[in-house]
């Protein structure tokens, strides 16, 4: 229902094009397909006009989901409607979509409260399943989304009194050590797992129920080796404590307390700050806002070619999202690929350099540092709207993703472009570029920075290579290597 296709070679009247379309070729290694960008209502113009909170037309971006959608030449949202189209050609292709409960759109929460769910379940079943209610978004934690059966008022009840006693059992099960072992495969594996345990089947036929349901039966130490070692775990040292990232990012930025001359052969520059300085004085900025640091030639054109050429001899897969039991999970949010910086890729010496000029940025140690992961777009991929925080970190020795340092490797002709969402900047790849900024917020470095929620726009033309860098607030790479990270 997104759109028409029409393929190269196709004779078919109806995939003619008209003044009233905007065609995209779409270049692929073995078929070229068009797409067409057209309004799929007579309508569209005149609801495009409609204003619903002050006089200027705002139709399209009020109801934005039904909009873009059908309407995308009137709400000249051609990008969003492409999106939309490799989207729904991916999931006919057969991709299968995260059995997780969760939304892939950054407007979710504010869609569904105007009512997206009920007008337009299409959509929003597809996108924003948490937000509309249709599954538990904290059973994401466990497994796969559990069925909430809305409409029969009687198992509702049944399923969530369960899940509650599930999600209170699962804190306990990522906290204690003793379940390290289990705790990444202690999972729902069927929708109906939190009913059929609310129905007592944990107990009536426990040896499918607690190997394909344990975290609704309670019963991860059924499934292996509870005891608690763990060895060699590094001392906790954290990086931050409250109030040091202001102060990390003042130095860079303003060279606080004489302490940034590292910092000028990158020529900082700050794209967002807080208003106000961690000594009260004023930062001289009209918006307050999270930090966003751009650094100019972090890396040299040999690094990123290197990093290009590493990935390609490792070999890119589809990437995939982590999701807070510890797994990682193909979306469709997620369309780009990938491959991970590890051993033999670390002790590179180009690679080298740039982690220890990492550590060096960030104040850090290389241990601190994840391990780097490589990134490839192709023409029409992306990551929709996520924060890089990942809550369940907190509860492992390497402790939060304090912040992420993202090097682009190329220049991009069109398109893919890194947007903050919050903070309304959009940064466009530049080689040898890093962009900095923080996960965590201010006060306390164990709490989530919502402020900078981002999105890796589609690549419109070319081919985007990036690569992740985040860093932790402990020792990540001993535990990494002592399998202590689950
Ligand atoms: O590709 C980008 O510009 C950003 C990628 C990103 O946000 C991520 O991989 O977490
Ligand atoms: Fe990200």
């Amino acid at each position: 229902d997104v759109g028409e296709v029409c393929h190269g070679d196709s004779q078919d009247a109806s995939c003619s094009v008209d003044s009233n379309q905007e065609v995209f070729t779409v270049q692929e290694p073995v078929k070229q397909k068009q797409f067409i960008c057209k309004d799929l209502h007579e309508n569209c113009q005149e609801w495009s006009k409609i204003s619903f909170n002050n006089d200027e037309p705002d139709a399209c971006r009020v109801n934005s989901a039904y909009m873009t959608q059908h309407c995308a030449m009137a709400c000249d949202a051609c990008d969003q409607f492409y999106l939309g189209f490799r989207l729904s050609e991916m999931v006919e292709g057969g991709l299968s979509i995260t059995p997780f409960c969760q939304d892939e759109n950054f407007d979710c929460r504010q869609l569904a409260a105007q009512g997206e769910c009920e007008n337009n379940p299409l959509y929003m079943n597809m996108f924003c399943e948490a937000s509309c209610g249709i599954c538990s978004e904290e059973s994401n934690r466990f497994g796969v989304k559990q069925s909430m059966h809305k409409g029969d008022s009687a198992k509702e009840q049944l399923v969530r009194d369960q899940l509650n006693k599930s999600i209170d059992y699962m804190h306990g099960v990522k906290r204690e050590r003793k379940y390290k072992k289990v705790r990444h495969h202690c999972l729902n594996k069927n929708p109906d797992c939190t009913l059929w345990a609310a129905g007592g089947q944990c107990d009536k036929n426990e040896r499918y129920m607690k190997s394909m349901c344990a975290p609704a039966c309670l019963s991860c130490d059924y499934l292996g080796d509870t005891s608690e070692d763990c060895p060699g775990l590094p001392e906790r040292m954290p990086l931050w404590k409250p109030g040091d990232l202001n102060v990390f990012f003042e130095t860079i930025v303003d060279n606080a307390n004489g302490n940034g001359e590292y910092y000028r052969q990158f020529n900082p520059k700050a794209l967002s700050r807080p208003k106000t300085k961690s000594d009260g004085s004023d930062a001289g900025v009209e918006n307050d806002g999270a930090w966003l640091v751009l650094l100019d030639n972090f890396i040299t054109d040999e690094e990123a070619e290197r990093f290009i050429e590493i990935g390609h001899g490792q070999g890119f897969e589809r990437s995939r999202k982590a999701v807070d039991s510890g797994e990682e999970r193909v979306t469709v949010g997620r369309t780009s690929s990938n491959t991970w910086c590890h051993d033999s890729c670390m002790r590179d010496p180009l690679v080298a350099r740039v982690l220890e000029r990492i550590a060096n940025t960030t104040n850090s140690t290389i241990r601190h540092s994840e391990h780097l992961q490589l990134l490839r777009y192709e023409t029409g991929q992306f990551y929709l709207g996520h924060d890089d925080f990942i809550p369940y970190q907190l509860d492992l020795p390497c402790g939060a993703r304090i912040m992420t340092i993202f090097l682009y490797l190329n220049d991009v002709e069109d398109g893919g472009g890194t947007r903050f969402t919050e903070l309304d900047i959009t940064v466009q790849p530049k080689r040898g570029t890093a962009l900095l900024w923080p996960n965590v917020i201010n006060e306390d470095p164990m709490e989530s920075e919502t402020r900078t929620f981002h999105e890796a726009l589609p690549v419109i033309k070319g081919v985007k290579y990036g690569v992740n860098s985040w860093i932790q607030n402990e020792d990540f790479q001993t535990p990494w290597k002592n399998k202590c990270l689950g």
